[in-house]
């Protein structure tokens, strides 16, 4: 039998039960809910990473909605149990859902949510400042101030990588690794032209292989399944160049992380920056000690606008199931359910499964 779990609860006579295992940034999401006439359930446990029986006692008997997050296991057994309660919509607050078995939920007839299109560009920025930080050793450098080890220039301090005229590789280039060639592209291309310099070019390279052997950063954005896990091992870091950045804001999983350590060893001019590891919150043995690794913790959506937004458009796509409403035909554009400034369209924004669950999608 689970522990009682503790909760906040927002218009308690709501008709319909929507329950969040995550407080969430921004007020929006909830207001949303209520002038629906939910009932909103947050829980507030002291505990980061709920387990799945935790989730099983807060789902409860009866329940139509929940909104989780990408640290839980939404498989068969959360999905029956949602099911049972009488729940037909669930939304991760996140764009990616590796952590989802869709054909589970699709046996219980349950949406699927996410939230794409929000934190494009958020996430494009940490990865940008990531090659940056990497590339200019920001993080060990900052360290040494702070220990106060600085005691004068010397020609040989903290010496990294020009980035000008450096070739940069992105691998799943979708809607985040796009926005990310862009920002390292696009003004510093500008600029250069403008000082009659080689204008930054790009192409779609014919295999990974070329991308490997040829960028000088490599910045890593594919989904996480099985073609992707531990697509960056021992083999392809020992074919990119000795010097090379490597960047990884998509999941950890996707780098073979005990042999990425044993290169950062080997090779101590190679450069990582990580947003995510592969048994998160878990770094592997040694990472924590290299100094040629920058390492910051799944914050690459952390930007206010973008987290509010997601949390927005997660309770917006359990809102739309509940309520009947079709699914959004574009969930790139989802600029009109962001927009605080006037209601939000009658539609769940984002759905997976819709076509599995046959959903109807909207004109609009
Ligand atoms: O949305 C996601 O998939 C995340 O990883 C959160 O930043």
């Amino acid at each position: 039998m689970a522990k009682p779990i503790s909760i906040e609860v927002y218009n308690p006579n709501g008709k319909y039960r929507v329950v969040s295992t995550k407080s969430m940034p921004g007020t929006r999401w909830i207001n949303l809910l209520i002038e629906q006439d939910c009932r909103v359930e947050i829980c507030t446990q002291k505990k980061t990473i709920l387990s799945v029986e935790d989730i099983i006692a807060l789902i409860g008997d009866k329940c139509d909605g929940v909104i989780g997050q990408l640290t839980e296991d939404w498989g068969e057994t959360l999905f029956a149990a949602l099911s049972r309660a009488g729940g037909k919509a669930f939304s991760n607050m996140a764009v990616g859902y590796n952590n989802v078995d869709v054909n589970a939920a699709n046996k219980h007839g349950v949406a699927v949510g996410n939230t794409p299109g929000v934190l494009t560009e958020t996430t494009a920025e940490l990865a940008a400042s990531l090659s940056l930080a990497a590339a200019r050793r920001i993080v060990e450098a900052d360290q040494f101030m702070r220990a106060g080890l600085y005691d004068g220039w010397l020609p040989h301090l903290f010496v990294g990588n020009l980035l000008k005229g450096q070739t940069v590789g992105v691998i799943g280039a979708g809607r985040i690794g796009s926005a990310y060639a862009r920002m390292m592209t696009t003004s510093y291309g500008e600029f250069l032209k403008a000082n009659g310099e080689q204008p930054v070019t790009w192409k779609r390279a014919a295999s990974m292989d070329e991308v490997l052997r040829e960028a000088d950063v490599i910045s890593l954005h594919p989904i996480l399944d099985k073609t992707t896990y531990h697509l960056i091992n021992k083999e392809s870091l020992a074919t990119m160049k000795k010097e090379a950045i490597l960047v990884n804001c998509s999941r950890g999983p996707v780098v073979d992380e005990v042999a990425l350590v044993e290169h950062l060893k080997q090779n101590p001019m190679f450069r990582v920056g990580l947003d995510v590891f592969e048994d998160e919150p878990y770094m592997k043995p040694g990472l924590a000690d290299m100094k040629n690794a920058v390492v910051v913790p799944h914050i690459a959506s952390a930007s206010k606008w973008t987290r509010e937004g997601m949390a927005t458009l997660a309770a917006l796509n359990v809102l739309g199931k509940i309520k009947g409403y079709p699914v959004w035909g574009d969930p790139n554009q989802v600029a009109p359910f962001l927009n605080e400034n006037a209601p939000p369209p009658a539609a769940s924004p984002s759905i997976v499964n819709a076509k599995a669950l046959g959903l109807p999608v909207s004109k609009l």
